[in-house]
C-alpha cells in the first residue's frame, strides 16, 4: 500500500468574499497552496469586487452553527481560522459552537483574524460585536491578527484614542490587546511605515527581542540592496509578535510598493493556521506565513479596477502565468539574491570588476584571473556532469549537457584570450591551482555528490548568474555618456563582451528557467530552504574571494 503523510487539515469560519480575493476564498486558496485540506463555514455573503463591498447578507446564526457541528463531527481538524464574523449573533454562535464541540477535548489551534473593516473602508464587524470578540473569542485564541486599524479599533473599547504610529507604539499595543487573553498577538505593520533605524532602537531598547530578519539583512543588520531592483534604503513592514510566554519577536521584511494587497490579512493567518496544524511553533508558522504573504504581493497580476488580489497561489503557479515578467519574474532567484545582498553587491561590483570595466586593471590581477578560472571551469564542467546524473528528464539531462558545451566554449574563448595576452596553452595548463580556486571547485563537487539537483544548480548559479550580471552591467553603463567604462582600447573589451553577449545571456536565462521550475515543482520545507540559502551564500562568498584573490596577485 502506498504509505501517506497524513494530510492536515484546517477549518475556516469567515465571509465569502465573490471576487475571490479574501474572505473563505482566500483562506482555501492558502490551505491548498499550503498542500492542507481545506473546510470552511461562512459566516456572511458579501457582494464585493476590487474596488469595495457592495452589499453583505449574513447567514443565519442557525445555520452558522449547522455548518459548524456538520464538519467537526465529522473531520479531524488540526486548526481553525476565524475571519469575518460580521454580527453579534454569529460570533456568539462561533464562540458557543467551538465551546460545545470542544468541550471534553483540546481546541486545536485557532487564529482570530479579528476583521472588523475591510481595505476599501466597509464595515465587516458590527460594532457591538467587538466587545463580545474580546471577551468571548480571544480567550479561546491561540493567536490573534490584527492589523493598526483593528487594534485601534480593539483598544479603543477599553482606552479612548488609541493611536498606534510607530513601532513603539506597536510593542505597547501588542502587550495591552495581550491582556485580552489570547495565548499570543500578532500585530501587523504593513499600514504603518518603519525603517531599520526604528528596528535597531527597539531592539536594543529591549534586550529579550527576537528580530526575525527574514534573510533580508547581514549580521550586522544594514540594510542592503539585491544590485538588480531593490531601493537603497527600502522602508520595512516589521510586525510584532507578543506571546503570553513573555517571547516578542519582530517580523521584518521589505515594504512592497503594490496596489494588489486585497486579502493580505486573510492570506497570512490562514497561512498561519496551516504552519500550525503542521506542527510548527508560533514563531516558525510566523516567520513563514509573512513570507508566503510577500511572496504572494510580489507575483500578484494586475486584476479588476481597484486594489487587486494577491496572489495566493503563487508557490504553485508563478511559472505557468504567461506574462511572467509583470513583476517579478524570477521570485526564487530573486529571493536567493535577497539573502545575501550585500555580498552579492560586493561580488559583482567587486572592484576587480570596476577596474576591468575601465581597462585600468593589472595585466597581474587578470592573468592570474584568467589561469585560475580556467582551472575553475573544469570543476564547473564536472559539477553540471553531477547535475545531468541527478536529472530525471531528457530536458534536464540536455540543459546539463548544453551546460557543459557552453563551458568547453568559454575555455576555448580563455585560450585565445591567454594567447592574445603571451600566455601560451602549455603554461595555461601547467599554472599551480590556487587553494581559493580548489576550495571553491571541490565545494561544488561536494554539493553535487550529496545534494539534490535544485541544491546543486543553487550552488551552481551563483557563478553562472553573477557573469551575466557583470557582463550586463559594464555593457549598460558604457553606453552612457561620459561613462566610467571604456569599451574602446580597453584591453578586457572582448571579455566583457562575451559575457553581456547573446550566447552567454541565453545560458543565464536557461539557468533561470530551470531553477525556479525545480523550485516550484519541487517546493522547499523551511529547512531546506534555509539550506539552499547557506549554499547560496556560501557560493557568492567563494565568488567574491576569487577576485579578491586575482587582486592579490597584482605586484
Ligand atoms: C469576506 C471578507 N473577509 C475579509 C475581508 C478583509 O480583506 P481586506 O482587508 O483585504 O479588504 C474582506 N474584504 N472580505
Amino acid at each position: 500500500m502506498l504509505m501517506k503523510t497524513p494530510l492536515r487539515s484546517v477549518l475556516t469560519i469567515a465571509g465569502s468574499d465573490s471576487s475571490g480575493g479574501a474572505g473563505i476564498q482566500a483562506d482555501l486558496k492558502t490551505f491548498a497552496a499550503h498542500g492542507c485540506y481545506g473546510a470552511s463555514v461562512i459566516t456572511a455573503l458579501t457582494a464585493q469586487n476590487t474596488q469595495g463591498v457592495h452589499g453583505v447578507h449574513p447567514c443565519p446564526p442557525e445555520f452558522v452553527a449547522q455548518q459548524i457541528h456538520s464538519v467537526l463531527e465529522d473531520l479531524e481538524i488540526n486548526a481553525i481560522k476565524t475571519g469575518m464574523l460580521y454580527d453579534v449573533e454569529n460570533t456568539k454562535q462561533v464562540v458557543e459552537s467551538l465551546k460545545t464541540h470542544y468541550k471534553n477535548k483540546p481546541l486545536p489551534s485557532l487564529v482570530c483574524d479579528p476583521v472588523c473593516v475591510s481595505t476599501s473602508g466597509h464595515t465587516l464587524l458590527h460594532p457591538e460585536s467587538v466587545e463580545l470578540l474580546i471577551d468571548e473569542l480571544f480567550p479561546l485564541a491561540t493567536l490573534i491578527t490584527p492589523n493598526k486599524a483593528e487594534a485601534e479599533l480593539l483598544l479603543s473599547s477599553r482606552n479612548p484614542f488609541a493611536d498606534i504610529t510607530s513601532l513603539e507604539d506597536m510593542l505597547s499595543a501588542t502587550e495591552q490587546l495581550l491582556s485580552f487573553g489570547s495565548a499570543a498577538v500578532l500585530l501587523k505593520g504593513g499600514h504603518i511605515t518603519s525603517t531599520m533605524t526604528d528596528v535597531i532602537r527597539i531592539s536594543s531598547g529591549h534586550p529579550g527581542i527576537n528580530v526575525v530578519r527574514q534573510g533580508l539583512y547581514d549580521e550586522n543588520m544594514e540594510i542592503l540592496q539585491t544590485g538588480i531592483d531593490v531601493a537603497d534604503h527600502p522602508e520595512l513592514v516589521v510586525d510584532v509578535l507578543y506571546q503570553s510566554n513573555g517571547k516578542k519577536s519582530l517580523f521584518v521584511m521589505p515594504r512592497v510598493d503594490s496596489t494588489s494587497t486585497h486579502g493580505t490579512g486573510c492570506t497570512l493567518s490562514s497561512a498561519i493556521a496551516c504552519e500550525l496544524a503542521c506542527g510548527l511553533t508560533l514563531e516558525e508558522a510566523t516567520k513563514n506565513a509573512a513570507v508566503f504573504t510577500h511572496m504572494g504581493i510580489e507575483a500578484a497580476h494586475p486584476m479588476g479596477k481597484g486594489h487587486g488580489p494577491l496572489n495566493h497561489l503563487h508557490s504553485l503557479t508563478t511559472l505557468k502565468i504567461p506574462q511572467r515578467t509583470l513583476y517579478n519574474p524570477y521570485p526564487f532567484t530573486r529571493m536567493l539574491i535577497q539573502s545575501t545582498a550585500k555580498l552579492w553587491k560586493e561580488y559583482v561590483e567587486h572592484d576587480f570588476v570596476k577596474r576591468l570595466g575601465r581597462g585600468v586593471l593589472e595585466i597581474e590581477a587578470f592573468s592570474h584571473f584568467i589561469r585560475q578560472d580556467y582551472h575553475f571551469l573544469k570543476y564547473y564542467a564536472r559539477a553540471y556532469g553531477l547535475l545531468a546524473a541527478k536529472s530525471t528528464s531528457f530536458l534536464g539531462i540536455e540543459s546539463s549537457a548544453q551546460a557543459i558545451l557552453n563551458i568547453l566554449q568559454e575555455i576555448q574563448t580563455h585560450r585565445a584570450l591567454c594567447e592574445s595576452f603571451c600566455i601560451n596553452f602549455q603554461e595555461l595548463e601547467n599554472t599551480p591551482e590556487a587553494t581559493t580556486t580548489t576550495a571553491y571547485g571541490s565545494y561544488l563537487i561536494t554539493v553535487g555528490l550529496e545534494g539534490d539537483a535544485t541544491k546543486l544548480l543553487v550552488a551552481l548559479m551563483a557563478c553562472l548568474l553573477g557573469y551575466g550580471e557583470v557582463g550586463l552591467w559594464l555593457t549598460k553603463e558604457a553606453s552612457k555618456e561620459n561613462s566610467w567604462v571604456v569599451m574602446e582600447g580597453n584591453p578586457y573589451k572582448k571579455w566583457i563582451e562575451d559575457y553581456a553577449g547573446q550566447h552567454y545571456q541565453n545560458a543565464v536565462k536557461i539557468g533561470l528557467e530551470t531553477i525556479e521550475t525545480l523550485a516550484i515543482a519541487d517546493p522547499p520545507s523551511p529547512a531546506r530552504l534555509e539550506e539552499w540559502r547557506g549554499v547560496w551564500e556560501r557560493c557568492t562568498r567563494l565568488e567574491r574571494a576569487f577576485w579578491d584573490m586575482a587582486m592579490d596577485a597584482r605586484k
